[in-house]
């Protein structure tokens, strides 16, 4: 491998490395304001798990993914998970506001 080779390939992972910081940043973020959510579904009498708005929310990063030439299935798995965590966290939180209450 030439040094040039070596260099380009340091900087694309520098690159990389740099974007799953991103990443995982705003996927803390994308929790956040699940969690933020929480008490106004309870107030609202809301369940943390809403069907058809998973399915909207799925078919959005699918059709992001196949505008970008992307694996859709892919999304639908990473976002899966993502929403699936935020109901946890929400679940979590609407459990303590009743405990406390
Ligand atoms: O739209 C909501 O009610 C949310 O709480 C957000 C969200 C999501 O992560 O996009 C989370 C849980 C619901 O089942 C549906 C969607």
């Amino acid at each position: 491998m030439t040094d040039q080779t070596l260099a380009e390939l340091e900087r694309i992972r520098k690159d990389i490395e740099s974007l799953d910081h991103d990443i995982v940043a705003l996927v803390a973020r994308r929790l956040d304001l699940c969690r933020a959510v929480a008490p106004l579904k309870m107030s609202a009498g809301l369940e943390a798990h809403i069907p058809h708005r998973v399915q909207l929310v799925i078919d959005r990063w699918m059709s992001h993914a196949v505008e970008r030439g992307i694996n859709p299935e892919l999304m639908r798995s990473i976002c899966g998970q993502i929403i699936a965590e935020g109901e946890t966290l929400q679940i979590e939180k609407m459990q303590q506001a009743e405990s406390s209450s």
